[in-house]
């Protein structure tokens, strides 16, 4: 563990402090040449496409942000009929558009949205607190469900359109019936593999077509959230509170206070401001791009033990094909310990190769050892399940049982481990706490401060800035230190500038790969709307570009339109390493300039005949017309991250 106190830490942070600030050397440098202005900072109204193609632009300005709502049904989009409430289709746009919270008409209209964004399902929030403008897009489903009605089916649908629409959006809202919310937020949180945007299911006890009712407001607060907010998690937001979608359970059928999240604290809470629980936000820390499985097993089953339960049905239970199941026991895990019938019944079953996994019928608590009771469950072979919702112990049981790659033994090892947050890690490797911490006390101290919630707001105040000035000199082990102090190493600094955001400007790979492991996000943005991967290509570092496009890093639809002019104008002064790295970072060699022409027409036209043939010989794979894939070449080297090579095939230059 890193001494925070330590001379090194401190030393190399006060070095980095007293250097030009990132955001002074950004705007002092001498002036950036056309290739190194960001497209972001070029405002320009192009041509798009609508979402029934899958295939939607992203935000008309830097200061919008885009989230898709795909609605699945429920009650939120009910109505009367016969007396009972069922889903409504081709209703809730329409709907919508009259409720002045949910939507702008005269922006709309004033900025030719429809037109823009090509797509009638296209609304606009009004302008909210941050001066930023949320786009949303509705995708409705046909039918729409009431969520008993839901399978694991619909489960794939709604990853596999996340998946579809992953580059084109900065958050996702998912419509759905309350019933079985739980359930489709703890298998989305399984399925959606080294997640980096926040996706938020929500819904409502009451139609958003009556009077009163509680739809308006979860919807509201589920599109803020999303589109402000990058939380990389599957989340559910009810009732003023964001929870981790993994965490949560329907407890209550009549009340707009519908959920709970009995072993975790609410990621956010909505109240005069919108808080988030930074600390408690779950992070992928990983290099690794985003993926949906959707590929689930549906062998799976829950069975609650009550006194007096039956060996048969036990057994029955059991029977092929049944792979997995999540016994439901009392209070910290335990089981009769006087019924040997019973339990050679989940022995055999153990035996046989079935995963049984041990989750307690208490709502708040978890799974331990502590009596007789519990510990044959153990020797019967169950796995414990700690502090996890049956509904995540269940889904989670579908996910793995799925990955036919896996051998028995590795399934049964992860079902054991926290993979997305949905159980409390053991307690035995507890983070520093923040008053051990001798740097924060000693401002602390000198600030006459002494209470946690004024010592966690000098941490916060503090840390990004430091955080930054570590990434700017590559100073690993600071960031460490600052880790071990509970900082968060995700937050930016007074201009949103996140130490990768940094890291990436000055090409500390090594420091890039470093924040990304431990929960960095490549889809922040700063307050110009620069992502790290846009920082990367301005300062030109082919191999951080490389990592960040493999991490699942991406250029706005709108940058893909815009980059057409940044290639020609490379073309035009024959900057082939310029080139090199704009397609490198996604850029589009056939999308034509400002006027019309493609970067090999300038190129040819300016006579710069290596720039011809390089354009040419690259033309030639059809990587490059790729929009959010990775480019041929990203995938030679994928092995060799730290190269500064790109495996173009040699081109002769010529004058
Ligand atoms: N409040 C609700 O949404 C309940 C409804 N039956 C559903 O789950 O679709």
């Amino acid at each position: 563990m890193a001494d925070v106190s330590c001379p090194t830490s401190l030393v190399s942070l006060g070095r980095a402090l007293s250097q030009p600030s990132l955001n002074l050397l950004e705007t002092n440098d001498t002036s950036p040449t056309t290739s190194q202005l960001h497209p972001c900072r070029r405002r320009k109204l192009s041509s798009c496409s609508s979402i029934e193609n899958g295939d939607p632009v992203t935000s008309l300005f830097a200061d919008e942000s885009r989230v898709l709502v795909i609605n699945t049904g429920g009650t939120i989009g009910m109505t009367l009929h016969d007396n009972v409430l069922a889903p409504k289709a081709n209703a809730l746009v329409q709907s919508l558009r009259k409720l002045p919270i949910l939507h702008d008409e005269l922006y709309a209209h004033q900025t030719s949205m429809y037109q823009y964004y090509g797509s009638e399902n296209s609304l606009v929030l009004p302008l909210n607190k941050l001066n930023r403008r949320i786009i949303y897009t509705i995708l409705e489903y046909s039918p729409l469900l009431d969520s008993s009605n839901m399978t694991t089916d619909d489960w794939g649908r709604i990853g596999k359109d996340i998946e579809k629409n992953y580059e084109n959006y900065d958050g996702f809202v998912i419509l759905h019936g309350t019933d079985t919310m739980a359930y489709t937020a703890s298998a989305l949180s399984f399925m959606c593999e080294n997640l980096g945007k926040p996706i938020i299911l929500t819904g409502s006890q009451v139609p958003i077509y009556e009077l009163r009712n509680d739809g308006r407001d979860n919807l509201l607060g589920a599109l803020l959230i999303a589109g402000q907010f990058v939380i990389p998690e599957v989340c559910l937001y009810f009732f003023n509170k964001l929870y981790r979608g993994n965490r949560v359970t329907k407890v209550d059928a009549g009340s707009f206070n519908a959920f709970s999240s009995p072993n975790l604290a609410p990621l956010a809470t909505a109240e005069v401001d919108i808080s988030i629980s930074w600390d408690t936000v779950w992070r992928a820390n990983t290099t690794a791009k985003f993926q949906v499985r959707t590929e689930l097993n549906r062998n799976v089953g829950l069975l609650r033990l009550f006194p007096g339960i039956t060996a048969s049905t036990v057994r029955a239970f059991l029977q092929p094909p049944m792979q997995g199941v999540v016994l439901e026991t009392y209070g910290s895990g335990n089981a009769p310990d006087n019924r040997p019938d019973l339990l050679d019944e989940l022995k055999k079953a153990t035996d046989a190769g079935v995963i049984i996994m041990n989750c307690t019928q208490c709502l708040r608590g978890t799974v331990s050892a502590s009596y007789a009771t519990g510990m044959v469950l153990m020797d019967a072979g169950l796995i414990a399940g700690g502090d996890m919702t049956p509904e995540a112990a269940l889904s989670k049981l579908s996910y793995i049982l799925a990955k036919k790659e896996l051998s028995l033994e590795a399934k049964k090892k992860m079902m054991a481990e926290n993979l997305r947050g949905e159980m409390s890690a053991n307690l035995d490797g507890a983070k520093l706490c923040l008053s051990d911490s001798q740097f924060i006390q000693v401002i602390a101290k000198s600030l006459s401060i002494s209470c946690k919630e004024e010592l966690e707001a000098i941490r916060d105040a503090l840390t990004p800035p430091l955080a930054c000035a570590a990434a700017k000199i590559g100073d690993i082990e600071a960031l460490n230190a600052l880790k071990e102090m509970g900082s968060n190493l995700c937050l930016g600094d007074f201009d949103g500038r996140t130490p990768l955001h940094i890291a990436a400007c000055e090409g500390h790979f090594k420091l890039v790969q470093y924040l990304l492991s431990n929960g960095a996000s490549v889809h922040s943005k700063d307050r110009y709307g620069d992502t790290p991967l846009c920082n990367a290509v301005r300062f030109r570092h082919k191999d951080v570009v490389k990592l960040l496009r493999k991490t699942g890093a991406h250029f706005s639809r709108e940058q893909i339109e815009e980059a057409g002019t940044e290639l020609c104008s490379l073309a035009a002064s024959g900057d082939i390493d310029g080139l090199e790295i704009w397609i490198l970072a996604g850029a589009d060699l056939n999308k034509p300039g400002y006027d019309g022409k493609t970067a090999d027409q300038v190129a040819e036209a300016a006579g710069r005949k290596e720039v011809v043939m390089f354009l040419v010989q690259l033309k030639g794979t059809k990587s490059m017309t790729v929009f959010g894939e990775f480019n041929e070449y990203d995938e030679y080297d994928d092995d060799d991250e730290n190269s500064d090579t790109i495996e173009f095939t040699a081109i002769p230059t010529e004058n």
